[in-house]
């Protein structure tokens, strides 16, 4: 759906993006990840058309963004990172505005603000000023606005900076919805606890590189080369630590003051052997956890150059 080949830009000497290739099938979640200043927004703003490519290409639902943008801007909803809404506006007017700009026909137009308003949980507001609204209220009218015109494709540049916890809860629901809906979307992020549970696919970008990408599921499968192990004692792990180090697939002791983490070069039934020991051994063994790495840990082992 998204197709991003060899993108390069620069800013005078400065290179923003090098040599970016990219594939998000129809359907995705696609978490982009990145600190600030990774070159997320100028990737993002070549796919919304918004910026001419040093080299490279991409197509949007089949259309080129270079050849073809008009057509590239009716497939996607676009929202930018700083967003402007017109103040002097109503609700309604807002949505009304840019449902002419896509020219909705206008017998057509009440029923979808209606419709996206409900969508958006906006409904209570379509007669209030845009500046009356909360900012987390603007940020959903602008999620609103790139929805009029129902887009197959989303591309979100961190749609939920700047707002409280219960509001971004919010967010990621609305944005579950909307993939449930079929829409494919693109959403950036330098927050990862955002995007964990939401991404189908993640693509991890540093000053201008794309580090990996790939389904969500196939990343975690590749940073984890190694069990990772919670183990809880009684008081201190002193003994059960010692058991531990003299086993030869156990790797990376981490000591606490009642448990301990380590790696196991191992499969199941080394998990299943370590366990049995440190019951057997008596050494005050609480629990014994096998623990999935979570988005952190792939960011910092991507970015850190432990995975290629
Ligand atoms: N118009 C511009 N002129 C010069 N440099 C720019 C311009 N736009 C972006 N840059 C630089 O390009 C780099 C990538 O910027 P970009 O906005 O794409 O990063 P980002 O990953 O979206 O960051 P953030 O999370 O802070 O939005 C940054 O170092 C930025 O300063």
């Amino acid at each position: 759906m998204i197709e991003i080949q060899n993108f390069r830009k620069t800013y005078g000497d400065f290179v923003a993006v090098e040599d970016l290739t990219l594939s998000i099938g129809a359907g995705e979640m696609f978490g982009f990840i990145g600190p600030n200043g990774a070159g997320k927004s100028t990737t993002i703003r070549f796919l919304a058309t918004l910026l001419r490519a040093d080299s490279g290409q991409a197509t949007v639902n089949g259309h080129s963004v270079t050849d073809d943008p008009v057509n590239v801007r009716r497939s996607i909803g676009y929202m930018p990172d700083m967003f402007g809404v017109y103040d002097g506006m109503k609700v309604w007017e807002f949505l009304d505005f840019f449902s002419v700009a896509y020219e909705i026909p206008r017998d057509q137009r009440k029923a979808i603000i209606g419709d996206v308003l409900e969508l958006l949980d906006l409904t209570h507001k379509r007669d209030d000023y845009v500046n009356g609204l909360s900012r987390g209220m603007k940020q959903r009218l602008c999620l609103a606005k790139t929805l009029v015109h129902d887009p197959p494709v989303l591309i979100l540049d961190e749609p939920a900076s700047g707002l409280d916890p219960r509001a971004r809860l919010e967010v990621k629901a609305l944005l579950k919805e909307l993939r449930k809906m079929g829409k494919t979307i693109l959403i950036s992020s330098h927050i990862l606890t955002e995007l964990a549970d939401v991404c189908t696919s993640i693509g991890i970008i540093e000053r201008g590189k794309l580090l990996l990408a790939g389904p969500i599921g196939a990343v975690y499968r590749q940073i984890q080369r190694n069990r990772h192990l919670e183990i809880r004692f009684t008081g201190a792990p002193d003994a059960g630590v010692s058991l531990l180090r003299s086993d030869p697939k156990v790797q990376n002791v981490q000591v606490d003051a009642r448990s301990c983490t380590v790696e196991l070069a191992g499969d199941d039934a080394d998990v299943a052997r370590l366990m049995r020991q440190l019951a057997n051994a008596e050494v005050g063994l609480v629990s014994f956890a096998d623990k999935e790495p979570n988005l952190e840990d792939v960011f910092m082992m991507v970015t850190k150059g432990l995975v290629t």
